[in-house]
């Protein structure tokens, strides 16, 4: 039996990031475009990029790292479009673990990862820091990195600042303790990539699928379009309607990570070419992507106005860095200005 429903498996659990999905769904925006979508969780989030590759799944979210391997793997994925625009993504710790900002401290550490790429990354960094991947002890724990670190299973984990950070800022509150407990070492600096773009989640679509339904995927983003613009004019309303339609995101938790979340979110939905070459460098860099990989992504399907290229993406980070802060301590919806060329 076949259906003509879109299955879509989000890259995680409902996240309040995911809101523009949802949105799209319970207000109907999918009907409007003549859509039915079934919308899917994962329980281990390594299993996306296989799923939708091997065409169980016709679509879904993934980050970009994740979405170019699977290529590489011979699970034919392409992303179609950006949910999210490089969220800070590092080792989170607390700073009672004795890591400190100096990558070496993490030397006899337990170091949590979610499920492959973050023990690569950190494989990596070893080498550039006199250390090699025997010096720390990777753990494996999928959707409970948050977990572990207050359980005290691991000393620090591959997180989010928007979502695995204020979790725990949460916590440490709870406990009377300060937020700022909580630090991470960035990644991306780390590694001197110059942007979190290996971490930007995205739309991906199976190539098959995609090859027998353009105008369906044309339609699906327009829907989501929609849906992100929706969230973009009226945070605090959309989040209710979220919360409505998943009641898991109506936490106090939730919500903070919904405002940390909100200078994320791609306003345009578009690939951005830049990332992708870096990002392509840096799979390579990790013998990840074979030399020679061409990366998977289009933006055909976005059919509005995109637009233009930042002109000081360094800047962007920085002052993403400050915006970041001030909605930690403030709370609130913010997001950057871009600096784009007319
Ligand atoms: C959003 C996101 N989650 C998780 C990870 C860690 O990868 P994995 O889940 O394969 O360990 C990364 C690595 O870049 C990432 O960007």
């Amino acid at each position: 039996m076949a259906t003509d429903k879109i299955t879509f498996l989000t890259n995680w659990h409902a996240t309040p990031y995911h809101a523009p999905l949802y949105l799209a769904q319970s207000r109907g925006y999918f009907n409007d475009e003549g859509l039915e979508v079934a919308l899917l969780e994962p329980n281990d989030p390594s299993d996306v990029t296989e799923i939708i590759g091997s065409g169980k799944v016709d679509m879904g979210f993934k980050a970009m790292i994740h979405t170019l391997a699977a290529k590489a793997r011979n699970f034919p994925v392409t992303s179609i479009g950006s949910l999210l625009d490089e969220p800070f993504t590092g080792v989170v710790y607390l700073k009672s673990s004795g890591i400190t900002t100096d990558f070496k401290s993490l030397k006899g550490k337990r170091i949590g990862y979610v499920g492959e790429f973050g023990k690569i990354q950190i494989d990596e960094l070893t080498k550039y820091y006199g250390m090699t991947a025997d010096d720390y002890t990777a753990v494996r724990c999928g959707m409970n990195v948050t977990k572990a670190i207050i359980r005290g299973d691991i000393d620090a984990g591959i997180g989010l600042e928007n979502v695995q950070m204020v979790e725990l800022e949460e916590w440490l509150a709870g406990q009377g303790r300060p937020r700022d407990d909580v630090q991470m070492l960035r990644i991306d600096q780390l590694a001197e990539l110059g942007c979190c773009c290996f971490c930007s989640i995205l739309y991906i679509a199976n190539d098959s699928f995609l090859a027998a339904n353009q105008e369906k995927v044309g339609k699906f983003m327009r829907a989501v379009k929609r849906a992100t613009d929706a969230v973009i004019a009226d945070p605090a309303g959309a989040y209710e309607e979220y919360v409505d339609f998943k009641p898991v995101m109506g936490t106090a938790v939730n919500r903070k990570i919904f405002e940390r979340s909100y200078a994320y979110f791609s306003r345009d939905l578009k690939n951005v070419a830049r990332d992708w070459d870096k990002v392509t460098r840096y799979g390579k860099r990790l013998a990840v992507l074979p030399d020679g990989f061409e990366p998977n992504y289009t933006n055909a399907y976005l059919t509005w106005g995109l637009e233009p290229d930042s002109t000081d993406p360094v800047g962007d980070q920085k002052r993403m860095v400050d915006l970041q802060r001030e909605v930690a301590e403030k709370g609130g919806f913010k997001r950057l200005e871009v600096s784009a060329s007319a």
